[in-house]
């Protein structure tokens, strides 16, 4: 990891987690499931060439890649909330003379990412003062970035990618496996199609073995 970003991925780490991913699979499978997306989510920031820092704001009791910054979520105030505690975390200790320096945001529900998609849509990013990446629907969002000095005002929700493009995020074009979060059974079909990280496959043939 050498140039600029700091990437800051919310994840939830409760039993609740992933909840439209229904009821085939119990709440467990679909928490460990969630815990499983992050982890090859944040697998893929990390091996991009324009991340310098990844900043995980959670409270799930799970081992991270040894270049994560953990950042306790603490009382529960919903995503937007913990976003804003990792954007802090990551405001405290970025070096804004360093080229492409910038935060950036990042949903960790996207188990098929590939590093190479992170790097040039980061690349765009460093084009604009904000940018975000719609979701493979087009109404939400999965990546929101503000280079160092624009602040960021995340909107995470229900409509994010209309409420961050309200609020000047221009749209960054991105590859399929930075558009594919997976909320529902169709979505993580197409992600298995696109090819899944390490985490996700092993905890999909767990359920198939059990
Ligand atoms: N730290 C933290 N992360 C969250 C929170 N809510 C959602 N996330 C994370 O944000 C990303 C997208 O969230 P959702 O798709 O809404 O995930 P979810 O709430 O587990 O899923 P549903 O129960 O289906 O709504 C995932 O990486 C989640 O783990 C929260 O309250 N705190
Ligand atoms: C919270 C969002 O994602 P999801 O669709 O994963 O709930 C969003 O797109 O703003």
């Amino acid at each position: 990891m050498t140039v600029g970003w700091s990437v800051v991925v919310p994840v939830k780490g409760t039993i609740d987690a992933k909840s439209r991913l229904g009821d085939d699979l119990s709440a467990r499978e679909r928490s460990s499931l969630g815990l499983a997306f992050a982890h090859d989510t944040v697998e893929a920031a990390a091996g991009s060439a324009r991340v310098a820092r990844v900043y995980v704001v959670t409270d799930a009791d799970a081992e991270w890649p040894a270049v994560v910054f953990v950042v306790p979520e603490g009382e529960r105030h919903g995503l937007n909330a913990a976003i804003v505690r990792g954007i802090h975390a990551a405001e405290s200790s970025l070096d804004s003379s360093a080229p492409g320096a910038g935060i950036t945001v990042l949903l960790g529900d996207l188990p098929a990412l590939r590093s190479e998609d992170l790097d040039a849509a980061l690349m765009s990013a460093e084009e604009v003062d904000r940018g975000f990446v719609p979701d493979a629907e087009g109404t939400g969002t999965t990546v929101l970035t503000a280079r160092a000095g624009v602040s960021l005002e995340p909107r995470f929700g229900a409509g994010s990618a209309a409420a961050h493009a309200a609020l000047g995020h221009v749209r960054l074009d991105a590859g399929t496996s930075l558009r594919r979060d997976v909320d529902v059974p169709a979505a993580l079909e197409e992600a298995v199609r696109l090819g899944v990280g390490e985490r996700t496959r092993a905890a999909l043939e767990l359920r198939l073995r059990g």
